[in-house]
């Protein structure tokens, strides 16, 4: 057997163009135009990029896009000054603090005086509280197109064993609270747990989420089971050029699982769509608006 593709990349697109169509929409009727600023701080390449991706997209959308570039040098007070610029600003409707911060300014810190209605990230602890206890909330972006690719292959996810490989705050415990919410019996699997091989085989849905380059094998996968792979590592390849991998043995484990998420091209561009849909969200909830059913 051999696993089906799952397109992220395509997949992504048509997110991407319903947006656009919600915001054409917002424009046209209301005379409004959602905002998102992206805070960078420091000049590491690869966040540049994934900054530059998101600009662009908000941009292509239709939204308006502010960049607000800070050495890595900066002061949490700095960092927090332009937190509340943007938290004060009524053309900006979404905030996103690219993380990881330098080790002087505290993170937790920085996320807390986000306004949690401009939090599109949804790293905010009222939104953590709200998804937890099923109010409307403000979702993060990677668990949120992950639940999207598995509802679109698999519909619903009633019943079916989650293991979630991988507990930070920004993937694992979100993901595992959504897939929680899709009525997934969850078992979120990290550094302490004993046997992973043999959680990992009882899983239906595997999320990786560890930043561990291909750790997870092919015979670690239930025959037909849907792989999620949230890494995005780069590693040396054989002719010195450096290569992108996720945190599963791709070719393995696309010999066993039913269908897996190829890295690049899979959860990546999804984070990327999401985080526009959760700024149209976030702007119509601000100017009392109904999302656009377009
Ligand atoms: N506050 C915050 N929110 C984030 O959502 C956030 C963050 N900080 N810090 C960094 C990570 C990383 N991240 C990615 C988004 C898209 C791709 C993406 O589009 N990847 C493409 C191409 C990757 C490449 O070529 O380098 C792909 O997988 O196909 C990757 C990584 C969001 N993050």
């Amino acid at each position: 057997m051999t696993a089906e593709i799952i397109d992220g990349k395509a997949f992504a697109e048509t997110v991407k163009a319903r947006v656009g169509r919600q915001v054409e929409a917002l424009k046209k009727n209301h005379d409004f135009t959602p905002g998102l600023a992206v805070v960078l701080v420091g000049e590491d390449p690869a966040s540049q990029v994934y900054v530059r991706n998101k600009n662009k997209s908000t941009v292509a959308a239709g939204m308006k896009s502010e960049e607000i570039r800070l050495a890595d040098t900066v002061s949490e007070e700095e960092v927090l000054a332009v937190v509340h610029r943007l938290n004060d600003d009524p053309t900006i409707h979404g905030i996103l603090v690219q993380l990881p911060l330098p080790k002087q300014v505290d993170e937790m810190a920085v996320l807390d005086a986000i306004n949690p209605e401009k939090d599109v990230d949804g790293f905010h602890v009222i939104n953590t509280g709200r998804q937890a206890v099923g109010l409307p909330a403000m979702v993060p972006c990677t668990p949120l197109g992950c639940i999207m690719m598995l509802k679109d292959r698999l519909g619903d996810l009633s019943g079916l064993n989650a293991v979630v490989v991988g507990r930070s705050n920004i993937v694992g415990k979100p993901m595992a609270s959504l897939l929680l919410a899709e009525n997934c019996t969850v078992t979120i699997a990290h550094s302490r747990t004993k046997d992973l091989p043999a959680v990992v085989r009882g899983a239906d849905i595997v999320v990786a989420a560890v930043g561990r380059p291909e750790m997870v094998r092919g015979d670690w996968i239930k025959p037909g089971a849907t792989v999620i792979d949230v890494g995005i590592n780069r590693i040396e390849g054989e002719n010195g050029k450096t290569r992108l991998v996720g945190d599963v043995a791709f070719d393995e484990a696309k010999a066993v699982a039913g269908a897996i998420t190829p890295v690049p091209g899979g959860v990546g561009p999804m984070t990327i769509a999401c985080l526009l849909a959760n700024t149209v969200t976030a702007a119509c909830r601000q100017a009392g608006l109904e999302e656009p059913q377009v």
